[in-house]
């Protein structure tokens, strides 16, 4: 499906100004915007301007991201980004300030990961996550990532990092140390049958390969290991062990996918209402069916999506059963590159994203998307193609983690994703190969069939008529998330009843969520949601529309009054 981008090329920039920029109704409460960012691709694509600030309009029954809201008065309708943005918050963009900068330069999911930091710090930033959509009118989702069962390294105690050279010889213990006892050149491992799976000769990985080690003795609970391929090692870095050139599958196979640090985290992650839960090394179906009883039990009417993490050797067996009971996957190019050759993480990311759009399911590609903006405030041109890549494949999201986390330019990171989406966004829209006939029915009723060639039939009428915008009114996101799954030409205004669902379908490809009370009558919601977006100069006379709804199999084509 990346298939050759044909385009034609423009350097002149991106958005257009057809849309005049009109500032939101009147504010009800003043709260300063901070200055857009300059990008380094700015001479590409300008920055985003939020137009006045404002909060959601709730007296009105419509809301929408405020910052949404800007990008599709400064792109125009049909040139809106749709491809979605997930920042990992770090100790470089905890505070407030930053948190909103990121959500200003386009941050859809805000991600936080429980390998690092303790629960004070994650409620804090959760808190303030929220905090923001309400007061600013952001409607920012929250994904908590958990741990998992991997073997890494210890936190290093007092040091940032460590350098090990070449011929060294280290020690790996599963041994604790008092701080001030810890001898010289020796890594505590956080795995209790470290020793038992290792055996002489084995490689010992860290990181993937930053820093290699072979093993050249056991003593009891100590491995002790010669440095191979020198480099820095990093507090908690990752580790796998190596035989014969494969990855060593012993006990530590056996170890659970959520742990029970993980099962905590999540008890966290459902009190402090998280919108996702991204689950890290998932080897199986089985371990999400029970993760979603587990909620549902602790939780009942809980919406928190589950993404699988598809980051683990076992995970590629099964990747069909895992997306299918998944509500959405990341592509976590990180472990994975460690655990399978690096040349076909490119294309276990091609598979997971086809087998996403024909599932329905979002997927996030994740990991390394920008490595060299953790130090420079442009990416290399290898970078931006591969952003380009994945774009062009047409995956829901793209996700920043040391670059957001706690990189020098998070804000430039996140500009760059932008450009670079609109810009590719814009070469598909110019190709004409759409076709849906390549994507299976997913529906099991017959009543959902329907619905999904509604869905479907839909997407090939905007397109055709080159429509402005679809509307969707939905209840559970479902159509919303049909229609989203044909990739259509113009945005998709999803209204749904509750904010919670309005913030889970961010993550969507090209799903522009509002929230809206709205009944059975289509004509009255219709009328009610014209004259709301005209008042806000998010839509004019004369615009086309495609309509659909949850409750109505039925899809009517309407010129805005
Ligand atoms: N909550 C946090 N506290 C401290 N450092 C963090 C936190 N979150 C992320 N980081 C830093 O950002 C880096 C990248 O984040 P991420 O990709 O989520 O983790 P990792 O690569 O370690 O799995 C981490 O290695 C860590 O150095
Ligand atoms: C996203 C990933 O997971 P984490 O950052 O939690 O290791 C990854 O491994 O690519
Ligand atoms: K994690
Ligand atoms: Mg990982």
């Amino acid at each position: 499906m990346s298939g050759s981008l044909r385009c034609s090329i423009s350097l002149s920039p991106l958005h257009s100004n057809e849309f005049p920029r009109i500032p939101v109704t009147k504010p009800r409460i003043h709260v300063p915007v901070p200055k857009p960012m300059t990008v380094a691709l700015s001479k590409v694509v300008s920055p985003l301007r939020v137009a006045a600030p404002g909060v959601m309009i709730e007296a009105a029954g419509l809301e929408v991201d405020r910052v949404t809201e800007a990008e599709l008065k400064e792109n125009g309708f049909r040139s809106t980004r749709k491809t979605k943005i997930v920042c990992t918050i770090g100790p470089r963009t905890c505070e407030f300030e930053e948190i909103e900068a990121l959500t200003v330069g386009g941050m859809n999911v805000a991600r936080v990961n429980m390998c690092h930091g303790t629960r004070e710090w994650h409620r804090d930033v959760i808190r303030r996550v929220r905090q923001l959509n309400e007061e600013k009118g952001f409607a920012v989702a929250v994904m908590m990532d958990t741990e998992g069962s991997e073997i890494h390294m210890d936190d290093l105690n007092d040091v940032e990092s460590t350098k090990a050279e070449d011929g060294q010889i280290w020690t790996f213990t599963v041994r604790a140390f008092d701080q001030p006892s810890r001898p010289e050149r020796t890594i505590t491992v956080n795995y209790d049958g470290f020793a038992e799976d290792v055996k002489v000769g084995d490689e010992l990985l860290v990181d993937g390969g930053m820093v290699t080690f072979v093993v050249i003795e056991k003593i009891g609970p100590d491995v002790i290991c010669r440095c191979t391929d020198p480099g820095l090692l990093l507090p908690r870095a990752n580790l796998t062990f190596w035989r014969n050139g494969s990855l060593v599958r012993e006990r530590n196979a056996m170890l659970p996918t959520i742990s029970s640090k993980d099962w905590l985290d999540i008890d966290f992650g459902i009190e402090e209402g998280v919108d996702f839960i991204a689950v890290s090394f998932v080897k199986s179906a089985e371990v999400i069916k029970t993760l979603k009883s587990y909620i549902i039990d602790r939780s009942p009417g809980s919406q928190i999506g589950i993404i699988a993490k598809i980051e683990s050797i076992d995970s590629l067996k099964n990747l069909e059963e895992i997306i299918q009971v998944s509500d959405g996957t990341m592509v976590a190019r990180g472990d994975l590159g460690a655990q399978i050759p690096l040349e076909q993480v490119p294309l276990v990311q091609h598979e997971v994203i086809q087998l996403c759009r024909q599932l329905n399911k979002p997927v996030i590609v994740a990991s390394q998307l920008l490595e060299s903006m953790i130090e420079y405030p442009i990416p290399t041109r290898a970078e931006v193609a591969d952003v380009s890549e994945a774009v062009g494949q047409q995956a829901d999201a793209l996700m920043l983690s040391s670059e957001s986390a706690m990189g020098q330019y998070p804000e430039k990171a996140l500009a760059v994703l932008r450009s670079v989406s609109l810009r590719i966004e814009k070469c598909r829209r110019e190709e004409t190969h759409w076709d849906v006939t390549d994507l299976r029915i997913v529906s099991s009723s017959k009543l959902d069939e329907i619905s999904e060639e509604i869905c479907n039939t839909t997407s090939r009428m905007a397109n055709k008529l080159k429509a402005d915008a679809i509307f969707v009114y939905t209840k559970t996101g479902q159509t919303a998330s049909l229609l989203s799954r044909n990739r259509p030409d113009c945005p998709i205004f999803a209204f749904a009843p509750s904010t919670s669902i309005q913030r889970c379908l961010n993550l969507k490809w090209g799903l522009i969520p509002f929230r809206l009370d709205f009944s059975d009558d289509m004509e009255s919601n219709l009328n009610r949601t014209f004259s709301l977006l005209k008042a806000r100069a998010m839509m004019k006379s004369g615009d086309l529309i495609i309509v659909v709804s949850d409750a109505m199999q039925s899809i009517q084509a309407i010129k805005v009054p």
